[in-house]
């Protein structure tokens, strides 16, 4: 098994910079049904395009590289103690190599473990089989939307679509009202897993390994079959859209499993995958550790996705470009509305979760007034001069800031956020007050992003690891679109409020 540590690592590595066949071709066909011009359309032709650079460029598609998870089966008879110390070590190789993010952080202590390892991490699930090959799948699925995954204990009342009953028809109430509850914060146009029955654990285990069926595979179970086909057609009629920009396709993939239950429980889970739906998978010889297949590379598709032609034509306003330099005026800002693109050159900051937390608090190290912050994770490297270099650096889900943002934005004079998946209404209310824009990059285009750094100016809080440290970078030609305003305007708040208006279309029963 000599090759087996680098197989592990050729896994890992195309895992994070190279999207399987199924899912890129659900993302040009989502691609296709957009009107050119509106804001979904330019949004997917970014997400095309970093998706390409890449795979070029063997750089993660997404900064985010997720909770490194493993579903092994083996022969019998093999070492599991040994596959297991080769994983950890293909694990510590891809991240010091900049495929992986360092993501293991120890919750009560904060501290980042910086090599991928920690408790519980990776997650290796292992299970016999008759066959006399290994079979290694790894899905490297980002906290984003991982935060957006939901359980629904049955029955229950959901907004919009009212009671949802123990049966064929509840299920098909809570997996719309999934997609609809995740909006684009989990970087929409999505793919759902979903696990009917089981217990809280075991529901979202089921729901988590439906993300390895094919995008185009067809469910042996007819109810479910029937069930996966309708939440397909219905669920893009929420018009949540590419990262909640309104559009016309806001999920690309939903497969269903089922599970007995105990009589007392009936859980229905959901486990929400981002565009950037990194899986693959191999066979490997157990004498060589040699790859003998991939799982979905080396398989031709068989059935093409099913597609549905847009429901009405996306108009869109002619979008006005403002090119801007921080530091940035109050009036600059305040002339600035919803759906400008904005476009950057010059400094500006990360800052992400421990940042924001630590500032309420703080002084800020450098001077913020008229700043940009950029809530953003970044891969980062030292090259052979010890110089940091930016290996992927796409938007985080800027919700988790809510509490802090306001306050921020005002204690130091903040011009600009930019971030993802929109704000809510004190955040927008601060924005009026202060002066300040909430801006919108696309989700998971960590290289298109990365390619607008064109300089590392300095770092601090390294202490709270490197995604979640204060990095200051030089961007040109850095654009975002203004999805928040300083007059109280939110297109994320519209959004919402039109998506839940088009979930009660759904309310009526449809399976007896
Ligand atoms: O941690 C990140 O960089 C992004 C995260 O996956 C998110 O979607 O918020
Ligand atoms: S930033 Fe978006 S694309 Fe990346 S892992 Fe998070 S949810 Fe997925």
């Amino acid at each position: 098994m000599q090759s087996l540590k680098e197989s592990l690592l050729e896994l890992i590595t195309e895992t994070s910079t190279n999207l399987p066949p199924d899912v890129r071709s659900a993302i040009q066909r989502a691609k296709k049904k957009e009107d050119s011009g509106t804001r979904a359309a330019l949004a997917l032709s970014t997400i095309s395009d970093n998706i390409e650079t890449a795979e070029e460029n063997v750089s993660p598609i997404c900064q985010d590289t997720g909770m490194p998870t493993f579903y092994i089966k083996v022969p019998v008879g093999i070492n599991q103690i040994e596959l297991t110390r080769a994983i950890r070590e293909a694990i510590v190789e891809a991240t010091q190599t900049g495929k992986l993010r360092p993501n293991a952080v120890d919750p009560l202590t904060g501290e980042n473990s910086g090599d991928n390892l920690g408790e519980g991490v990776p997650v290796i699930h292992y299970e016999q089989w008759e066959k006399d090959e290994i079979e290694v799948r790894l899905i490297l699925k980002g906290g984003g939307c991982e935060n957006k995954n939901i359980q629904y204990s049955l029955p229950t009342e959901l907004e919009g679509l009212g009671r949802a009953g123990r049966d064929l028809d509840g299920i098909r109430k809570c997996i719309l009202h999934s997609v609809y509850q995740a909006q684009g914060q989990g970087c929409s146009a999505g793919f759902i897993g979903v696990g009917v029955g089981g217990d809280r654990t075991t529901g979202y285990e089921l729901a988590k390994q439906q993300l390895f069926r094919k995008s185009t595979d067809t469910n042996p179970n007819p109810d479910l079959a029937r069930l996966e086909e309708y939440i397909m057609e219905n669920a893009n009629k929420l018009s949540i859209g590419t990262m909640g920009f309104g559009g016309n396709t806001t999920l690309l993939g939903c497969k269903i499993g089922s599970m007995h239950r105990i009589p007392a429980s009936f859980y229905v889970s959901v486990a929400y995958n981002c565009w950037a739906f990194r899986r693959q998978g191999v066979t490997i010889d157990p004498e060589t550790g040699k790859i003998n297949r991939w799982l979905y590379k080396d398989e031709p598709d068989t059935e093409p996705v099913t597609v549905t032609e847009p429901e009405e034509p996306q108009t869109q306003s002619s979008t006005r470009e403002v090119r801007l330099i921080p530091p940035i005026s109050e009036e600059d800002i305040r002339n600035l509305r919803v759906g400008d693109v904005v476009v950057l050159d010059g400094l500006i900051h990360t800052g992400r979760d421990a940042l924001h937390k630590y500032l309420i608090d703080h002084d800020a190290p450098v001077d913020l007034e008229g700043g940009v912050i950029y809530h953003c994770g970044p891969v980062m490297l030292k090259d052979r001069e010890g110089n940091w270099e930016v290996k992927a650096a796409g938007p985080t889900t800027s919700i988790r800031e809510e509490p802090y943002q306001a306050d921020i934005i005002k204690k130091f004079g903040i011009r600009a956020v930019i971030g993802k998946g929109g704000m809510g209404a004190r955040t927008l209310e601060g924005l009026k007050e202060s002066g300040a824009v909430y801006l919108n990059a696309v989700g998971g285009a960590a290289q298109y992003y990365a390619n607008c750094i064109t300089g590392v100016e300095g770092v601090h809080f390294m202490e709270f690891g490197v995604p979640e440290a204060m990095w200051h970078l030089q961007v040109k030609d850095f654009a975002a679109i203004v999805t928040m305003d300083a007059h109280g305007n939110s297109l994320h708040k519209d959004v919402e409020m039109d998506s839940l208006e088009r979930l009660a279309q759904f309310k009526e029963k449809v399976f007896a």
